[in-house]
């Protein structure tokens, strides 16, 4: 059984005058353990999934359409109070803000051990234990002191550890994690990426990581959807698509990450950006920022379709991919 299933989702928000469409009709499968990565600019609906995968969407954002199955559990149709106790037991959400995790004004023990008594049949002192034992697999250090210690008192990076420590303490079976280091000084990003992939591999848990930077994603996932303008417009096995994106946006993206440009040149951005929600052009989204265009690219939007290993969506693939293997043969 997969861990989740998500069909034709459509996610919508309800403006005054009218309604836009977030997510269009996006598909994927996470198998048990699996670590998959969602990329794409800012705006191209990564953190809009991860909250309609926990049922999390408020107003104005609803799920217009579509199905998300969980465990063999339709999560759309679920009651809140089920929802809630899915939300605590088998999936976690982990955001870029420890803050959001935490409560300011109850020391990590008392968040910690409230949570665990709350789901499960625990004394105080048996709670306790469990996250001692919690904080160690983090590495924090001396985690019986820090027990009494409020989240103002610990720094960033070790807000971010006792977050993920949270996260798996009712040992979940699905992690989402949006932009979990974005906030953190770059010198700890790495240690707490490194962290997250060794306990979703340790506990064989599921992981979502929600990022714009296809170097993290090429690190810590074995697939990876790119997103833009609410559609998945590429996905595979994360190998290939580092190595031989189809779609012209994923290109676009891998050719603007620093290690692709020699020193003293410019970084290789792709040029316009993201449109809004109320601006989707007609046709494929991506059409006026991709040097491919053609015509029909402006009328028709394009179907997905398998190649070369990957699921992509542009009407131009064939070609595109033909011109790389001229190119790479003259
Ligand atoms: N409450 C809201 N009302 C209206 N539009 C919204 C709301 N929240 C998000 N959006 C829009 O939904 C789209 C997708 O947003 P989302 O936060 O999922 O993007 P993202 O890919 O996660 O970007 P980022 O990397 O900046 O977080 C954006 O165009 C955003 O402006």
């Amino acid at each position: 059984m997969s861990l989740l299933s998500v069909r034709d989702l459509s996610v919508k928000f309800a403006m005054r005058d009218n309604t836009v469409t977030a997510l269009n009709q996006i598909s994927f499968d996470l198998a048990k353990g699996e670590r998959l990565g969602i990329v794409g600019e800012s705006g191209a609906g990564k953190s809009i999934t991860g909250f309609a995968l926990m049922n999390l969407l408020s107003r104005p954002g609803f799920i217009d359409s579509g199905k998300i199955t969980f465990l063999g559990e339709d999560i759309v149709q679920m009651p809140e109070a089920k929802m809630r106790n899915i939300r605590g037991n088998k999936m976690a959400m982990i955001f870029q803000d420890p803050m959001v995790t935490l409560n300011p004004v109850l020391t990590i023990g008392q968040q910690m051990v409230e949570t665990l008594m709350a789901h499960r049949k625990l004394s105080k002192a048996e709670a306790k234990q469990i996250a001692i034992v919690k904080l160690r697999e983090v590495y924090i250090p001396s985690p019986e002191d820090r027990l009494d210690q409020y989240p103002h008192e610990l720094s960033g990076g070790m807000r971010q550890r006792i977050v993920i420590a949270i996260a798996l303490l009712l040992d979940p079976q699905l992690i989402i994690a949006d932009e979990p280091t974005t906030a953190l000084d770059v010198t700890i990003q790495a240690d707490i990426m490194e962290l997250l992939l060794e306990l979703c591999q340790s506990n064989k848990v599921g992981l979502i990581l929600i990022t714009h930077d296809l170097g993290v994603v090429s690190q810590m996932t074995e697939r990876t959807l790119v997103m833009y303008a609410g559609r998945i417009i590429e996905a595979g096995r994360t190998r290939e698509i580092i190595n031989d994106p189809q779609h012209p946006y994923t290109q676009g993206l891998i050719n603007a990450l620093p290690q692709q440009t020699k020193p003293g040149q410019r970084l290789k951005q792709i040029p316009g950006s993201m449109p809004s929600l109320t601006a989707i052009p007609k046709g494929c989204p991506f059409s006026p920022r991709c040097e491919f265009v053609q015509d029909h690219c402006l009328i028709d939007a394009p179907e997905t379709v398998q190649y070369a290993n990957v699921e992509v969506a542009c009407h131009e693939v064939n070609r595109l991919h033909n011109d790389k293997a001229e190119e790479i043969k003259a």
